[in-house]
């Protein structure tokens, strides 16, 4: 999907926008505070339905609104047209529409815009927590495997379930309980083939791309599933019921996952600087739409905030030269210019200037 046609309504201190993007690069100049985040963080609303700022819509309704809108043209790899839409009032659920037919359901307008991004922060990908990992993994599986998100729903239903008869107390291996045990078996390892087999798809990417990126250090990528390697998941919950019984919750399964990178048999984060750990996020990033792009012969969005204060120039051209080499549509905002000068080799490219949130074409 490639995003024609832009327009943004109070979004931030954006009170109206309206622009025409690149079908390759566009690139949003302006100085501290302008509004170039905002204007990413509304493309991201659009592949996302949320912020990656803040979990307080109102922060993101202009001060002097009462909602926000962000609508977008947009054409598929087949060349058809479609109108998408949100928008966020305050007090009230999100609506969002699709070629004008009014939806609440998130999914139906996050499954037509795959979009990325790259931030300041992107490195909690590595740094941070399983559930930072796990949620990648899930954007590509989303995105590339029809069933996923069915099983994933029904993953989480019944894990909810399980957790709560064991505060209950009860008997989880008692007659009564096991049919709710086989079926959380039964969706837990269906769940953990979708990812096995995604990653090791996605390790063949990124180790081609980090081995580019990172030419110092030999960067492994592995899954964890979540219980002990050896076992079945009936094996590990059987084993675990006490333990699981005395800390409350299910200590086993997928929801437990999590995707390793080593080098040498060492976690990364020890042995990487931050410039390398941002590195090594934009080869796994950059894997992910390599892998999407092959899956699925669709285009992915790609957005990259600040990308001055996070990568140095060599670096920054070849995460840009490597997106735009699988034709996404990259967004990336500067504070000057000159942060992008290996910029003037690309033909198809567009330039806007935000200023105190006015946003014009160059
Ligand atoms: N709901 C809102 N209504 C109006 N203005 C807002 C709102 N939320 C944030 N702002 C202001 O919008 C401005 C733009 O912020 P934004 O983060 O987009 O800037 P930026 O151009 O990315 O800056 P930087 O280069 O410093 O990251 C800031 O001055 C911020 O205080």
């Amino acid at each position: 999907m490639k995003l024609d046609k832009v327009q943004l309504h109070n979004f931030r201190n954006i009170p109206r926008a309206s622009l025409t993007p690149s079908r390759a690069l566009t690139v949003i100049c302006g100085k501290n505070g302008s509004g170039k985040s905002s204007l990413i963080e509304s493309l991201y609303f659009l592949g996302f339905g949320r912020s990656f700022r803040t979990k307080r819509y109102r922060s993101v309704i202009n001060h002097d609104a009462a909602s926000f809108s962000v609508f977008a043209l947009c054409h598929n790899e087949q060349g058809e047209t479609y109108r998408v839409g949100l928008e966020r009032r305050e007090d009230e659920p999100f609506t969002c529409s699709i070629n004008g037919e009014h939806s609440n359901r998130l999914a139906d307008l996050v499954s037509l815009l795959p979009v990325q991004l790259f931030t300041p922060q992107s490195t909690d990908l590595i740094l941070g927590s399983p559930s930072e990992r796990r949620r990648f993994l899930d954007w590509g599986l989303f995105h590339v495997e029809q069933l996923f998100h069915q099983y994933a729903g029904q993953y989480r239903k019944l894990l909810r379930h399980r957790n709560a008869l064991i505060k209950q107390q009860a008997d989880l291996g008692a007659p009564q309980n096991r049919y709710w045990e086989e079926q959380f078996v039964e969706c837990g390892e269906r769940l953990t083939a979708f990812r096995q087999r995604y990653v090791e798809q996605l390790r063949h990417h990124f180790e081609n791309i980090a081995s580019e990126f990172l030419p110092e250090f030999a960067v492994t990528l592995s899954y964890y599933k979540g219980w002990e390697k050896d076992a079945s998941l009936t094996e590990s919950l059987v084993k675990k019921r006490e333990y699981d019984g005395k800390i409350g919750h299910t200590s086993s399964g997928p929801h437990k996952a999590d995707m390793r990178l080593k080098i040498d048999g060492v976690n990364a984060q020890e042995i990487l600087s931050r410039g390398q750990l941002r590195m090594a996020v934009a080869a796994l990033q950059l894997a992910q739409t390599n892998l999407f792009t092959q899956l699925t012969s669709r285009k992915s969005i790609f957005l990259l905030d600040d990308v001055g204060a996070e990568l140095d120039s060599d670096k920054r051209e070849r995460f840009i030269d490597g997106l735009l080499q699988v034709d996404t549509q990259v967004f990336v905002t500067a504070i000057e210019k000159s942060q992008l000068d290996f910029i003037e080799k690309y033909e198809d490219k567009k330039m806007f200037h935000v200023e105190h949130g006015s946003v014009k074409e160059e």
